[in-house]
Formats: C-alpha cells, structure tokens, sequence
C-alpha cells in the first residue's frame, strides 16, 4: 500500500501520480459526436456518467485543448456512442491527431434529428442536448439533457481499464 499527498496545483510529477491512479477506474468507452452550423466533430471519452434521470442527464468531461472543443461549443447538441466490443481501432481513431473526415469514414453512421451522427453497432447511443457547462481546471464539464436514445442487441460492451481495452459480457447474455 503507498499513500501520496496531492497539491491543487499539481507539478507534472503529481498529475502522472494522480493518472496513474485514474487508470484503475474502469470507465465506458464512448465516441461523442455532433453536427451542426459550426461543422461535424467527434472524439473518444471515457470520462462520462450518469447524473440524473429527472430530467435525464449525462455528462461529458471535454478537454478545452481538443481541436474538437470550439465545434461542441458551438453547436450545443451531441450524441454519446457508446462502443461495444469490436470498436478497438474506431475509438483510437476518435482519440486524437487523425483528421475529423477520416475518423468519420471508417464507420457507418445515420443522423438523428438533433443533426448528431449516430453510430451504427453502438452499444446505446443518447442524443443530447447541452443544457450546462462548467469549467473545472482544463476540462469543460457537458452536462447532457437526453432527447431520445437508441439501444442495440449487441452482447459485448468495451471499457477502458489500466491504458487498455477491456471486453465485458452483458448478463443477459450470460
Ligand atoms: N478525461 C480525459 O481527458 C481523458 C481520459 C482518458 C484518456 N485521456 C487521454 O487519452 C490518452 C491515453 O490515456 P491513458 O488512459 O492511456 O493514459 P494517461 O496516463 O494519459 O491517463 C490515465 C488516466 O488518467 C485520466 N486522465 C488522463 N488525462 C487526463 C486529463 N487531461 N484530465 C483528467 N484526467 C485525465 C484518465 O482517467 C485516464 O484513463 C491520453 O492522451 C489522455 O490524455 C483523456
Ligand atoms: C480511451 C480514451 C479516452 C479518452 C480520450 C482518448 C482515449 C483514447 N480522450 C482524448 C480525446 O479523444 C482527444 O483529445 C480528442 O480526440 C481530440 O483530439 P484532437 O485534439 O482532435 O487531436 C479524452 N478527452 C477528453 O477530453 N475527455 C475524455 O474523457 C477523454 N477520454
């Protein structure tokens, strides 16, 4: 057992500490996309919970440095896709650098009618509306009224645990 103690203004040092204990929280992996005026946007997100069911709310936790953040900013509405088994190489895609029409490209997608692509062979898909954001340190906080939400048969989720891929088999397919 190791116990360190943690500054708020964490020197680089620190904050691999505090990553380092991050990556033992198993945690969905979800691709949250949105379309609109100021264009199509999508990145990868592990960093999403549940916050309420009255009114449905998720949240989305987005890095102010993605080249993503000003078209979330702008558009006000996203789709959470979560990713099931299989989805390995598409969530790496969404996961930086690549080019937003080549991340697009290497899957099938239909719009919902807030405009937001949803991901065909997703897990669930939420269709949300911004209705909050608060700024928390480097990270802009979502917070996601769901409109409507798409559900798929599919038996295997994905998470993302100690910087790898993890599959997870739903009960009722056990
Ligand atoms: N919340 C996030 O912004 C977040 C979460 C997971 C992964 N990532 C990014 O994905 C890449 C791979 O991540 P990894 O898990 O292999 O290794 P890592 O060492 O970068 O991260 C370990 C864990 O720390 C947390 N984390 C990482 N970067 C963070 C940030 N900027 N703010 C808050 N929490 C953060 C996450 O829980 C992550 O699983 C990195 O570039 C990382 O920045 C970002
Ligand atoms: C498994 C996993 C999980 C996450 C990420 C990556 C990966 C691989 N990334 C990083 C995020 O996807 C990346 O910064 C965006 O794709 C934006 O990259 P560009 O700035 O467009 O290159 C990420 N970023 C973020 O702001 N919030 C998050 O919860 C996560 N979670």
């Amino acid at each position: 057992m190791s116990t360190h103690e943690l500054s708020p203004d964490l020197p680089l040092v620190e904050r691999q500490v505090f990553r380092d204990a991050m990556s033992r929280l198993g945690a969905a992996v979800n691709i949250i996309t949105t379309d609109g005026p100021a264009g199509r946007a999508g990145f990868t997100a592990s960093a999403v919970c549940s916050v309420t069911d009255t009114p449905p709310t998720l949240l989305v936790c987005l890095n102010r440095s993605a080249s993503v953040w000003p078209v979330f900013r702008d558009n006000g509405y996203l789709c959470v896709n979560t990713l099931a088994a299989g989805h390995e190489d598409l969530s790496t895609l969404f996961g930086g650098k690549t080019p937003m029409a080549d991340r697009f490209l290497a899957a099938r997608w239909h719009t919902l009618s807030s405009g937001s692509p949803l991901l065909n062979g997703a897990l669930v898909s939420f269709d949300c509306k911004v209705s909050q954001v608060v700024s928390v340190g480097t990270h802009d906080i979502l917070f996601c009224e769901v409109m409507a939400l798409v559900r798929n048969d599919e038996p295997h989720g994905l998470a993302w645990f100690d910087r790898g891929y993890q599959h997870l088999l739903r009960q009722e397919a056990r």
